[in-house]
C-alpha cells in the first residue's frame, strides 16, 4: 500500500491546562475524501492547523505528503491548499484580481477563469469583494484554496453559510477535485455533507479518536436493527427488527394493496454520530494532570 497523504501518531497539543488533542493516531490515504467530525471544541481545527504547519505540536509524529509540517519548506506549502474557517480583508479588490495574484505564487496554477466557473463566481468575478454575500465570499475562500492546483486540500467547515443549491454545487466541485486525484481533508458539522462526500469519516471528541470508518459502516450502522413503520386503523405503528424483509412480507400478506405510509429506516449517520459523542458532549477537553 502506498504511503498515506497524512500520517499522525500520538499527536498531542495543550493550551495552558487544556488538552485540545490527546494522543491522536490517524492516516488519510492518498486520493481519499476524509471527513473529520466532532462536537465544538473537539480538537478538529487544532489538528488541522498542526497538519497545515500553522501550529506547533507538543508531542507526536506528523507527516503530510511525506514531510513534517513543522518548519516545512515553501515547496511543500505549494502542494497543499487551505480553506480556513473564515478569511477577510481584500474588500476593495475583485475575485479575479485576488485569484490572479494568488495564482502567480504557484508553479502550476489552475486557470483563473476555470476556478471562477467551478466555484460559481463568474458573474461576480469583476465586482468588489465588499459587495459579495457571505456565501459568495465562502466560495471565494474555496477558489483561493484550489487555484494553486493542490495535491492535498484542507477544508475547514467549507459550506457554512451556503444556501442548499450552493452546497450541492460545492459537493459537485469536491467530487470533481477528488476524481482529479486531489486528497481532501474536511471538517464539517453537517452529517449529510460527510455522508455525501467522504470515503471515510473519523469522529473525535476531547482530542481523541472515537470511531473511524466509511459513513455507511460507522458505529456498526449496517448491522443495526431497522425500524419498519406503517399506518393501521388510523394509528402509526412501528417495530424494530433485524429482519425487515420478513416483516415486509408479513405486512404485504395482511394488507390487500399498498401497506399505508410504509417506511423502513436504519439509524442515520447523525443518529450514530450523536450516540458516539453523547458521553463527551457535556465535558470539555481533558485537563492536564497536575
Ligand atoms: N489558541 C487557543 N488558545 C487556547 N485554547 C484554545 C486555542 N485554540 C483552541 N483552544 C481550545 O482547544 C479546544 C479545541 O479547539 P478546536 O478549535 O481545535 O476545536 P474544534 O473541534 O475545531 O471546534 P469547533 O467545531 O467549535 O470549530 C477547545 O476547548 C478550545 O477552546
Amino acid at each position: 500500500m502506498s504511503e498515506p497523504a497524512i500520517r499522525i501518531r500520538g499527536l498531542s497539543k495543550t493550551y495552558g491546562q487544556h488538552r485540545a488533542v490527546d494522543g491522536l493516531d490517524l492516516d488519510v490515504r492518498c486520493g481519499e475524501v476524509f471527513a473529520l467530525l466532532g462536537p465544538n471544541g473537539a480538537g478538529k481545527t487544532t489538528t488541522v492547523e498542526v497538519l497545515e504547519g500553522f501550529r506547533d505540536r507538543d508531542a507526536g509524529e506528523v507527516s503530510v505528503l511525506g514531510t513534517d509540517p513543522q518548519g516545512a519548506p515553501l515547496a511543500w506549502r505549494e502542494r497543499i491548499g487551505i480553506v480556513l474557517q473564515s478569511s477577510g480583508g481584500l474588500d476593495l479588490l475583485t475575485p479575479r484580481e485576488v485569484l490572479r495574484t494568488t495564482a502567480r505564487c504557484y508553479r502550476q496554477p489552475r486557470e483563473v477563469d476555470e476556478v471562477l466557473t467551478r466555484t460559481g463566481l463568474q458573474e461576480k468575478a469583476d465586482e468588489r469583494i465588499s459587495g459579495l454575500s457571505g456565501g459568495q465570499r465562502r466560495r471565494l475562500d474555496v477558489a483561493l484554496g484550489i487555484v494553486g492546483r493542490p495535491e492535498l486540500l484542507f477544508l475547514d467547515e467549507p459550506t457554512t453559510g451556503f444556501d442548499p443549491q450552493a452546497r450541492r454545487d460545492f459537493w459537485g466541485l469536491i467530487r470533481d477535485l477528488a476524481s482529479d486525484g486531489t486528497t481532501i481533508l474536511l471538517t464539517t458539522h453537517y452529517l449529510d455533507e460527510a455522508e455525501h462526500l467522504a470515503d471515510r469519516v473519523g469522529v473525535i471528541a476531547a482530542g481523541r479518536l472515537l470511531a473511524l470508518d466509511t459513513p455507511a459502516a460507522l458505529g456498526g450502522r449496517q448491522s443495526q436493527e431497522a425500524t419498519v413503520s406503517w399506518e393501521e386503523d388510523g394509528v402509526r405503528r412501528s417495530l424494530r427488527t433485524a429482519t425487515p424483509t420478513a416483516e415486509l412480507l408479513a405486512l404485504a400478506a395482511r394488507f390487500p394493496g399498498e401497506v399505508p405510509e410504509l417506511t423502513v429506516t436504519r439509524p442515520s449517520l447523525e443518529d450514530t454520530y450523536l450516540a458516539l459523542i453523547a458521553p463527551h458532549v457535556s465535558g470539555e477537553s481533558a485537563q492536564v494532570p497536575a
